[in-house]
């Protein structure tokens, strides 16, 4: 049984099949890559495992079970974590008062004792401080503790929007594009922090860059235009006839790799609108 699972899923954005019966499942200490070109419907996937998305058809599974109806509000306690493109931090609060948020798997304080300050509020909120700052910990953020989220570098920031979301000790992680805007050697940083991480909990990356998913996935599914395509591990992957034609190929080495480190792939892009005209 697998600890979640895409199964036959079709999404459909008007006339657009963003998704069409795409199946993928994620089995436990596993770091699962999605990638494709654009427009493939990796956002879309991702969508929908946080269930931001409803498919047309198709199932999600966690644990074996289906989820019916999955809303972004049922992950915490579905044992699921996200991050967001957009890190979706509070700005003005505290890095420690950001990370606490994503811990209210933890707090048994309800609405009543949390409004009039009874005693157990006190208590849940220390343990959720102790509890926030051993994942800033983890991520080499715990001196940023009491500074504004705001006011830190991005790279930082996404580590702090990573830590709150592991400090509800997810069993399933979703990261969607935690690699866009970092420079190759805080990519390097991040791969070495996945790779740490999938030991207490699988992992779903959404991904643009090929060199992080290669390197930090024990198994990839590569979309394009909202079909799978191949599914295997890194080599098999890479070595795919059909991987190669639609995102590779002779793509490669723009797609993955310029002068600065930072990643483009507008030579697949030109030719992507190119097939689409
Ligand atoms: N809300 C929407 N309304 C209409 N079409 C959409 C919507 N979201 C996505 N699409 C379309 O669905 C297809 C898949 O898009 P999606 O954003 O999932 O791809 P992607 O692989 O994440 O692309 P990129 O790498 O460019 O972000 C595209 O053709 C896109 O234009």
């Amino acid at each position: 049984m697998s600890l979640f699972e895409l199964r036959d899923v079709t999404v459909r954005f008007g006339g657009i099949v963003a998704l069409s019966e795409v199946s993928l499942s994620v089995e436990p200490g596993q770091v699962h890559g999605v990638i494709g070109p654009n427009g493939a419907g990796k956002t879309t996937l991702f969508n929908v495992a946080c269930g931001f998305v409803q498919p047309a058809h198709g199932t999600v599974l966690r644990n074996g079970r289906e989820l019916g109806r999955l809303r972004p509000h049922h992950l915490p306690r579905l044992g699921m974590a996200r991050t967001l493109q957009g890190l979706g931090l509070f700005e003005r609060m505290s890095v420690l008062e950001n990370v606490m948020v994503g811990a209210d798997r933890f707090a048994r304080t309800g609405f009543w004792s949390a409004l009039f300050g009874l005693p157990r509020s006190a208590r849940d909120d220390r343990a959720l401080a102790e509890r926030s700052m051993a994942a800033l910990d983890r991520l080499g953020a715990a001196k940023y503790a009491e500074l504004p989220a705001g006011g830190l570098p991005y790279p930082l920031r996404k580590r702090v929007a990573l830590a709150r979301a592991l400090v509800a000790e997810p069993e399933l992680l979703l990261l969607d594009e935690p690699a866009s805007g970092l420079s190759a050697h805080e990519m390097d940083e991040l791969g070495e922090v996945i790779t740490e991480l999938s030991g207490d909990t699988a992992v779903l990356l959404v991904e643009h860059h090929m060199d992080i998913v290669m390197s930090v996935c024990d198994m990839i599914t590569v979309l394009d235009f909202g079909k799978v395509i191949a599914h295997g591990t890194p080599d098999e992957v890479r070595d795919d006839p059909a991987v190669l034609a639609a995102y590779l190929g002779e793509d490669t080495e723009e797609a993955t790799s310029d002068a600065d480190g930072d990643a483009t792939d507008e030579p697949a892009t030109a030719r992507r609108e190119a097939e689409h005209a």
